[in-house]
C-alpha cells in the first residue's frame, strides 16, 4: 500500500526545491544504475528535514545534489531560487567522517573557508571565535584534530560548515560514529544553533529515533531506484521528550514505513 506522499514544506518560498531529480550513475564496468528516480522535495527557510532509508536508497545522492557536488541527470535542484550549479557558501556540508584537516588547529580548520573568500586575518579570526562561543568550544580553539574527541570534533566541523553564514546545513550522517551519550548532547546542540541561526537543516540518519528527536519532517525513501516512499510531519513541540507516547508513535510509523519498504524490495 502506498502512503502519500507530501512534498511540500513551509509557505513562502522554500529554501530548497527539489523538482523530478533522478540520478543515474555509470559503474567502471559500464552498468548503469539509478541511484534516484523522480524526487520531488521542498525544504522551507528555517526548516528541519530527517532523510532515512535502506543503505543504498539514494541519501547521500540526494544530498550531495543539494550541495552540488553532483549533477542531477534528470530534473532541477533551487537553492535561495537560485539554479544549483556547483557547491557554494550558501550550502554549508558536515559529513560523519571528521572531515578537518589534521594540521590545522580547531581555529584554523573554521576559518580555511573564509580564507578561501578572501576576509582578511582579524574578521576571519572574529567570525571563528564567534562559532567557537556557538559550539562550546572556545577553550580548545588551539588543539588539532588529534587533541580533540570524536564529538568535539564534529562541533568544530559544525562550527566550519556554519563559518561562510550558509542559509542551508547539509548533514550526512553526521553523529553516526559517535557513542550514545555523545550523540543524544550533539543532538540537543544542534537544535539549539538551528533554532538560534534559523537555518533550513537536511539530515541524514539511519536511526529513526534521532530522525524523530530533531526534525519537522522525515523523508522515508525507498530503494532500487531510490525515491521518497513517504513524508511524515513529526508535529511534536521542541524540547522532544523520547518517552512521550506521541514520540513512539511517530518512532512506529517511520518504522512501519520501513517494513514496507523491506517487502517491496523482498
Ligand atoms: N559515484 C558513484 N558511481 C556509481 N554508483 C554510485 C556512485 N555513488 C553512489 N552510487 C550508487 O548509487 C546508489 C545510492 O548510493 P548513495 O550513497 O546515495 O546511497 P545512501 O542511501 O546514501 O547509502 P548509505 O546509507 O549506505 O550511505 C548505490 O547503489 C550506490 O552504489
Amino acid at each position: 500500500m502506498n502512503a502519500s506522499v507530501k512534498e511540500t514544506g513551509a509557505a513562502g518560498r522554500p529554501a530548497v526545491s527539489i523538482r523530478d531529480a533522478s540520478k543515474l550513475y555509470a559503474s567502471s564496468g559500464g552498468e548503469l544504475n539509478w541511484a534516484m528516480t523522480g524526487v520531488n522535495l521542498d525544504i522551507g527557510e528555517g526548516e528541519f528535514v530527517c532523510a532515512i532509508g535502506p543503505s543504498g536508497c539514494g541519501k547521500t545522492t540526494l544530498l550531495n545534489t543539494i550541495a552540488g557536488f553532483i549533477q542531477p541527470t534528470t530534473g532541477s535542484v533551487v537553492a535561495g531560487g537560485q539554479p544549483v550549479t556547483g557547491p557554494g557558501a550558501d550550502r554549508g556540508v558536515v559529513f560523519q567522517e571528521y572531515a578537518l584537516f589534521p594540521w590545522l588547529t580547531a581555529r584554523r580548520n573554521i576559518e580555511f573557508g573564509l580564507k578561501m573568500q578572501g576576509l582578511d586575518a582579524p574578521a576571519r579570526r572574529a567570525r571563528a571565535e564567534e562559532l567557537l562561543a556557538l559550539t562550546g568550544l572556545s577553550h580548545a580553539a588551539g588543539r588539532y584534530p588529534f587533541e580533540l574527541s570524536g564529538g568535539m570534533r564534529q562541533r568544530i566541523a559544525v562550527a566550519r560548515a556554519l563559518a561562510t553564514q550558509p542559509r542551508v546545513l547539509l548533514m550526512d550522517e553526521p553523529f553516526a560514529a559517535i557513542d550514545a551519550l555523545t550523540r543524544t548532547s550533539l543532538q540537543r546542540e544542534l537544535l539549539r544553533i538551528w533554532q538560534e541561526l534559523r537555518l533550513s537543516v537536511f539530515f541524514i540518519t539511519h536511526n529513526i529515533e534521532e530522525a524523530v528527536f530533531l526534525a519537522q519532517r522525515v523523508v522515508v525513501m525507498s530503494a532500487h531506484p531510490g525515491r521518497i516512499r513517504e513524508i511524515v510531519d513529526i508535529d511534536l513541540p521542541y524540547p522532544r521528550n523520547r518517552a512521550d507516547p506521541a514520540f513512539g508513535a511517530l518512532y512506529e510509523r517511520i518504522s512501519a514505513a520501513f517494513a514496507q519498504n523491506e517487502e517491496a524490495t523482498a
